[in-house]
């Protein structure tokens, strides 16, 4: 049975230092490349949840050593690449765009699936390409199969990435592998999460790959050997938005140490939204700081390059007064579930006033009363709920247990925040 989480009422302004597990996109990607480079690789401070534990599974299953070092780090031993294998990629985007370049690489046959859900997610953008560079792959989404033979030509491709950055970033990711690297060029509407792009290109220079992005919508990169990693993965920002949150709307304030002085990371855009929003927001060697004001100010914002920040920016200005507008955001029909319906839908449920548009959503801020609000088996709606919770008595999140999938344990961390508090 799904579980429903009474989410806690805020009795006053939040106030707590809340140390954020590490980045999802970032640990997955260094899985992946250190499961291709050339030698053992040590990833301290990892995210250890559902989608990095599928990720680890996953190129474990096509010959990989990962194993557990001192205080949750990983360690990872490159293998050949072989199969027979079947990959698990639940829900995440990062798992079922990320790993089939890497299985092309492989001898055998791979067989990709995942949650109904993810059935639903555009892919067939990537398998396109992949077949366009000399792979044999059945199917167009989840469940699909892959046929290595080893090795992959690679080449030139041409996509239409406006559905997710990921398309590019898989490609990338595995293409040092490929015979001849690979130049990607995007043809159509914006790609979005331009920094999610950003953070594959600077991952692949720190491991010494030459990748070219001089040219506009386009990326080069080299064939050559992928240096094995010794890095200390960052926290996840993203996944620290809905505890800045937490400050933002009780007049508060959260600290989240060891917030990075530069990233790549798409959640560091929460310091200017906040900001923007009326919060004091302080950056030094304590970490992030938010300090919320007495009432919120509506924002009207493109978060196209930080889609993933949308749950939590909607909640805070359903929390706000006035009328907020988000757009650049159509790509989230795409998400873990159709994000722009599903926060209309929850909102409103509640007794909100919003309306999605082509490409995002209006949102007045009007009082709200408690009630259910489903996840959808999407971590960050289920954040959104407790957000939400905090000022609004009797909202109930349904499968709040979703969060693991980018947080090990939300409802333990959301509860010592508030305890940290009283
Ligand atoms: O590469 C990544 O790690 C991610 C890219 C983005 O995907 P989209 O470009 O599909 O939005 C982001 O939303 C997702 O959470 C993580
Ligand atoms: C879109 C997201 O995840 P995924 O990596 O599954 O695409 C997200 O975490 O907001």
């Amino acid at each position: 049975m799904t579980q429903l989480w009474p989410a806690p009422v805020a009795t006053g302004a939040v106030r707590a230092t809340v140390p954020l597990p590490g980045s999802k996109s970032i640990t997955n990607r260094a899985l992946v490349l250190a499961a291709l480079a050339d030698g053992p690789s040590e990833l301290r401070a990892p995210l250890r949840s559902r989608d990095t534990e599928l990720m680890a599974s996953a190129l474990r299953s096509l010959g990989a050593t990962i194993t557990d070092g001192p205080d949750g780090s990983w360690r990872v031993i490159p293998a050949d690449l072989r199969g027979p294998a079947e990959v698990d990629c639940g829900l995440a985007g990062t798992v079922m765009r990320f790993v089939p370049p890497v299985a092309a690489l492989a001898v055998g046959r791979i067989s990709f699936d995942g949650d109904p859900q993810a059935r639903k997610r555009p892919l067939g953008t990537v398998l396109d390409a992949l077949r366009a560079l000399g792979a044999d792959i059945t199917g167009s989404s989840l469940p699909f199969e892959v046929h290595g033979t080893g090795a992959l030509p690679g080449g030139v491709v041409t996509i239409d990435a406006s559905a997710s950055s990921q398309f590019v970033s898989g490609l990338l990711l595995s293409a040092p592998r490929f015979e001849q690297g690979v130049t990607v060029r995007h043809s159509g509407p914006p790609v979005p999460s331009q920094p999610h792009i950003e953070m594959t290109v600077e991952m692949l220079r720190d491991a010494g790959v030459t990748v070219d992005t001089s040219r506009r919508h386009q990326w080069r990169v080299e064939p050559g050997p992928i240096r094995a990693l010794d890095s200390d993965i960052e926290p996840d920002l993203s996944n620290a938005t809905p505890f800045l949150a937490a400050a933002a709307v009780t007049g508060g304030s959260v600290t989240v140490p060891g917030w990075p002085s530069r990233t790549t990371q798409p959640g560091d855009a929460i310091r200017e939204i906040l900001a923007r929003m009326g919060a004091d927001v302080r950056l030094d060697s304590d970490g992030l700081t938010v300090t919320g004001p007495d009432q919120l100010e509506p924002v009207e914002i493109d978060l196209r390059a930080v889609g993933e920040l949308t749950p939590t920016v909607a909640a805070l200005a359903a929390l706000a007064s006035g009328r907020s507008r988000l757009r650049g955001i159509a790509h989230l029909r795409g998400h873990e579930t159709d994000r722009l319906a599903a926060l209309e839908a929850e909102l409103n449920g509640l007794g909100g006033q919003v309306q999605q548009t082509e490409d995002g959503l209006v949102i007045d801020a009007v009082p709200l009363t408690g009630g259910a609000w489903h996840s959808y088996a999407d971590h960050r709606m289920a954040t959104a709920g407790a957000i939400l919770g905090l000022e609004v008595p009797g909202v109930v999140v349904e499968d709040i247990a979703t969060t693991s999938k980018t947080i090990p344990d939300f409802p333990g961390m959301w509860t010592a925040m508030l305890e940290e508090t009283a």
